[in-house]
């Protein structure tokens, strides 16, 4: 069962996603990052390769698409918070980038 990350360990998982660009969400228990490609379809072709992680770990982004740029938030819906799936799917999503 995913639980939301405690105050003791959400540092570690969190802070080299900040290193990386992510920031946590005013308002909402979430960590966004927007990307930006080359392209259209270097954009889309990354928010592909995502979506076939995401749906093998059955986590999903909140993300936009304009032209080759992706606003990415995440967060887990099932405990209203953030979770270790959130900062995996982050780290997916960096290293795919
Ligand atoms: C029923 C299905 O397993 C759940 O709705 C999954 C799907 N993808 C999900 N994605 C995210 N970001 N959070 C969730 O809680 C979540 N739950």
């Amino acid at each position: 069962m995913t639980e939301k990350l405690s105050e003791a360990t959400r540092g570690p998982l969190l802070d080299p996603l900040f290193q990386s660009g992510w920031a946590l969400v005013e308002g909402r228990d979430a960590i966004a990052k927007t990307f930006s490609f080359t392209s259209f379809v270097d954009a889309f072709g990354w928010m592909t390769k995502v979506a076939i992680w995401a749906e093998k770990w059955n986590h999903h982004p909140e993300w936009s698409n304009v032209y080759n740029r992706v606003d990415v938030l995440l967060t887990t819906h099932d405990v209203n918070g953030l979770s270790a799936l959130d900062a995996k799917l982050a780290r997916k999503m960096d290293k795919l980038a």
